[in-house]
């Protein structure tokens, strides 16, 4: 769990602002989707709030902290998971606690019984127990992905990112993914930041959105206010077009699609 507040937070890049004067607070716990075209700044923004990237003005504080660098008790989760392939899903799940142990242990693979157990639970959250000692570079794309979850998992933050998690997934295996990433956040009391491109699985997953343009915040808001003339807003009218067919179809509010209406928000 953690509060971030973000204020008046810019980021240019020679001429290109790539965040402009962006500001909002997000409680406890709270899982956001982020939304933008591609270049509208949501990956910088990410990074400014890992501290991988120094904002030219504003600022960050996770639970009253200023963010001045990389922090251990955030994670990110990335589009592609950099796994160890030779190593198996627990090996790699296991490296999430390198921030906590000696460089000799790790060389070792003498960590914590704690962080052993950690490793456990966090594939046993993702639907890999099964899988644990089966070597990463064999696994799905979708299994991967999971497997990068649960490393991010057993670094055991308080504030959880993942920058386009599921752009390189099917479709079925960006739901499942996401699904995971959720029931993780869930679990765990999480905060949450999940920088998506995909519309219908932004309207499943998220509970709250921002969306960005050009690097300014243009939507701040819950799902109940997240409509389709906001989408327009953040994407244009291309994007939402199958969205405006599917409620001709359906014109009651539809924020779930297949297999969703199951899981609890
Ligand atoms: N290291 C950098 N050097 C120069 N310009 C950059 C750098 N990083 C990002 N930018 C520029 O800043 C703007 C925002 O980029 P950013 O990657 O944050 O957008 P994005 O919404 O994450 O896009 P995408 O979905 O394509 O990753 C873009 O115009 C991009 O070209």
């Amino acid at each position: 769990m953690s509060k971030i507040e973000v204020t008046n937070l810019s980021k240019s890049y020679g001429d290109v602002q790539a965040l402009d004067d962006v500001s909002f607070t997000i409680p406890d716990g709270e899982f956001v989707v982020l939304l933008g075209e591609s270049g509208a700044g949501k990956s910088t923004l990410l990074r400014c709030l890992n501290g991988i990237t120094k904002p030219s003005a504003g600022s960050i504080t996770i639970d009253d902290e200023p963010v001045k660098g990389p922090r251990n008790d955030v994670a990110m989760i990335f589009q592609q998971h950099y796994l160890l392939e030779q190593m198996s899903a627990y090996g790699n799940a296991l490296t999430g606690a390198l921030g906590r142990t000696s460089f000799l242990k790790s060389l070792l693979g003498l960590y914590a019984e704690d962080d052993k157990h950690e490793a456990l639970r966090a594939l046993d959250t993702v639907g890999l127990l099964d899988e644990a000692n089966q070597r990463a570079g064999k696994m799905s794309g979708g299994q991967q992905q999971r497997v990068g979850i649960a490393r991010a998992l057993v670094q055991k933050p308080n504030l959880l990112l993942a920058d386009e998690p599921v752009a390189s997934l099917d479709p079925a295996s960006a739901e499942t993914v996401m699904r995971y990433v959720r029931q993780a956040a869930s679990e765990r009391d999480l905060s949450t930041i999940a920088s998506l491109h995909q519309v219908n699985i932004a309207r499943e997953f998220g509970e709250r959105f921002l969306g960005m343009k050009d690097g300014e915040l243009v939507f701040d808001g819950y799902r109940e206010d997240f409509t389709v003339d906001v989408i327009d807003e953040i994407y244009g009218d291309i994007e939402t077009e199958s969205i405006r067919e599917e409620r001709e179809v359906t014109p009651t509010e539809t924020t779930a699609t297949s297999g969703a209406q199951a899981h609890e928000y």
